[in-house]
């Protein structure tokens, strides 16, 4: 098994992170399962389709429409950079899901500084387009953001021949100078830290006077279901990508057509939503679950069924059934489960974990330390806090089970973190998530949402609010 070894910039999920943060924390007591559910949840747009949609729209030859995009702190931040780089961003009137975007590519230019918040999308997919503007640029984001790791990004910029200014942590503040063109030709990068090294640069490879031929060199690669999803989306707007071996990804130079495209709903974020029911018990639908995605949340499909829960696909949806679930007596054996791929779901998965009765191991995320907080120590931490037993591994979470008690619950300004902390909370009573607006960054909803879920009617259905 090849191994992680973090070797970003040095941060602790102990560290207050808040200095620079948007929100005012919101304490939030989660909510105990009182039944058995029978929930339609209807999610926003994906985080990781829409910030794709929005950069390819801003590099393409022609305007686009994105239909029912997600409207969240990541995709704002994602609509403000693109603006402030020349980009027509328009909302069109009030769709099902909030308003639709228009996208009119416009010259790139730099004289501008990007706020990057916390989003990895934002932080890695932006430089590669800001270099292609003209002008110079600076990148910065939350006090978090400067302690995930971007060497790879500074890297092969300057390998590709942009002039980069940092402080050599490797990490942001950092500021590049665009002269409006990048020749590309040949790279190797090392992307074994986040797959959003290797997109970033995929995605603006076909501006690049010779494309790119891109290899990763190094240890293992994270999260392949999201760089698919980078192909995927470059192929759609008619660019020629090949992959002649795995590692290495070829984008020829070309036009990105404008396009019209429908935001499949999050199903990352449908996690908590698929877990309630397993801890609850009865049913949750997903509408809009689509049949085919390179979405990695799909993988959810086949590993919510480990603990013993029925996933099926209906005419409404996707449909999860937790029969009499966990407070119903319902128990969870404890699993052995590799996530490289599917990093993003790994907090609801240790909730899930936590509540078992066996015990489980989910490995291949060494990444995680370089999230939005070190994902590892802050849910062995959280869990732990309550009774739990979960020990840190080098590239994963060994989770033995325990009884466990209510207790504080630190979100680290992670969504996925409250998302773990309200899943955890419907079974053991007195959870206390210190920060719920964490979720703003990719589901501003999630409380009100998550709060209907859990105590609704029979049959009721839930839609995203405007909270905008
Ligand atoms: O490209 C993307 O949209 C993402 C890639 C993954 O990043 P890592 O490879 O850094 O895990 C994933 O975890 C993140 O939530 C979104
Ligand atoms: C890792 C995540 O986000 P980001 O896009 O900021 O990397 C995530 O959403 O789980």
């Amino acid at each position: 098994m090849q191994v992680f070894n973090y070797s970003g910039p040095e941060f602790s999920p102990y560290d207050d992170a808040r200095e620079t943060s948007d929100h005012e924390p919101g304490p939030w007591e989660a909510p105990v399962a009182s039944g058995a559910l029978s929930a339609t949840v209807r999610l926003p747009g994906s985080k990781s389709l829409t910030n794709r949609e929005l950069v390819l729209s801003a590099l393409a030859d022609s305007p686009s429409t994105l239909h029912a995009p997600l409207r969240s702190r990541d995709s704002a931040l994602m609509i403000e950079a693109l603006a402030s780089l020349g980009t027509r961003i328009d909302e069109l009137g009030a769709g099902e899901y909030g308003p639709d975007l228009r996208v009119t590519p416009g010259e790139l230019a730099g004289g501008t500084s990007i706020d990057c918040g916390l989003a990895g999308t934002v932080m890695r997919f932006l430089p590669p387009v800001a270099a292609l503007a003209l002008g110079p640029v600076a990148f910065d984001g939350d006090q978090g953001a400067r302690r995930r790791p971007m060497r790879t990004t500074i890297e092969s910029l300057r390998a590709l021949g942009v002039d980069v200014s940092d402080d050599g942590r490797g990490a942001l503040p950092f500021s590049l100078y665009g002269t409006g063109v990048v020749a590309g030709g040949e790279l190797e990068i090392d992307a074994s830290a986040s797959s959003q090294f290797v997109s970033g640069l995929l995605l603006a490879a076909p501006r690049f006077t010779n494309g790119l031929s891109l290899r990763h060199v190094g240890d293992s690669l994270p999260s392949m279901p999201h760089i698919e999803m980078t192909i995927q989306t470059l192929r759609a707007r008619g660019v020629r990508v090949h992959t002649p071996s795995p590692g290495h990804w070829v984008v020829k130079p070309g036009l990105i057509a404008g396009l019209d495209v429908a935001i499949e709903p999050d199903l990352s974020n449908a996690a908590p939503f698929l877990a309630s029911a397993i801890i609850a018990g009865g049913t949750v639908t997903i509408p809009g679950w689509p049949t085919t995605t390179t979405q990695v949340g799909a993988h959810l499909e086949a590993i919510l069924p480990l603990w013993g829960a029925t996933v099926a696909r209906s005419s409404d949806g996707l449909v999860i059934d937790g029969g009499a679930g966990v407070v119903g007596g319902v128990s969870l054996p404890g699993i052995d489960l590799d996530l490289s791929e599917g990093g993003e779901l790994a907090p609801v998965l240790v909730a899930l974990a936590a509540l078992a009765d066996g015990p489980s191991r989910i490995t291949g995320i060494g990444h995680l330390r370089g999230h939005e907080t070190d994902r590892l120590a802050a849910l062995a931490a959280n869990v732990n806090a309550l009774g739990g037993d979960v020990t840190e591994l080098d590239d994963g979470l060994a989770i033995e089970p325990r009884r466990l008690v209510g207790g504080p619950w630190k979100a680290w300004e992670d969504h996925r973190m409250a998302h773990a902390g309200a899943v955890i909370g419907l079974a053991v009573h007195g959870i206390r998530i210190d920060d719920i607006g964490s979720t703003a960054k990719t589901m501003p909803e999630f409380p009100e949402l998550w709060l209907r879920t859990v105590g609704a009617a029979p049959s009721a259905r839930i839609d995203p609010l405007n909270l905008f």
